[in-house]
């Protein structure tokens, strides 16, 4: 999760040592969507069990929520339906969420297939994408789109069409001939 927000904050991969994230941490990035500009306040959440009660503290609030599992790691991808659970019980009811495979570089270690990120995203109704912190592969689309999500609800007409994320991501990934799994 560090590292792939900091692939976005800051456009390079955070290699060496692996420091595991105390309770909370949080960047903010300013993007431009339309030409409007949204500010995005992005926390970073502890992984580790004995950070739960920090976490859940501030997830409670957001207005997005981006789960992120590895695709090396079955666990971390079993984890996601007790973390959709849980959100669907405490997260605000109209909360935007993504389902992020990540780590979609390290294609030899591979545990999760593709397929089954897409169809459990299927399944809960959320979008779905690979990404990659280490080669910045989906993840200013990732944030872009949920960008564009939380500004056209704020600003939201009553007779504009509203805005699709699905439909957004598959243009953008269309565009950039990378693969739509949403
Ligand atoms: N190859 C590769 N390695 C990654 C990628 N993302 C993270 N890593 C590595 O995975 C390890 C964990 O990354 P972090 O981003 O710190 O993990 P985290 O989710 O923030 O972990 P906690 O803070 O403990 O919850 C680090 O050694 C990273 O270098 C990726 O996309 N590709
Ligand atoms: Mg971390």
């Amino acid at each position: 999760k560090t590292c792939f927000l900091l692939q976005f904050k800051d456009g390079a991969f955070l290699s060496g040592t692996f420091i595991a994230t105390v309770g909370i941490d949080f960047r903010n990035k300013v993007v431009a969507v339309d030409g409007v500009k949204v500010k995005l306040q992005i926390w970073d959440t502890a992984g580790q069990e004995r950070f739960r009660s920090v976490t859940h503290a501030y997830y409670r609030d957001a207005q997005a929520l981006l789960l992120l599992y590895d695709i090396t790691s079955k666990m971390s991808f079993d984890n996601i339906r007790a973390w959709l659970t849980e959100i669907h019980e405490y997260a605000q009811k109209d909360v935007v969420i993504m389902l992020l495979g990540n780590k979609a570089d390290v294609s030899s270690e591979r545990m999760v297939r593709t397929e089954d990120g897409a169809s459990l995203a299927r399944e809960y109704g959320v979008p779905f994408m690979e990404t990659s912190a280490k080669t910045g592969m989906n993840v200013e689309l990732a944030f872009l789109a949920i960008a564009r999500e939380l500004k056209q609800r704020a600003m939201q007409l009553p007779d504009v069409p509203r805005f699709q994320i699905h439909d957004y991501i598959e243009a953008q990934q269309k565009r950039s001939g990378c693969c739509a799994f949403v």
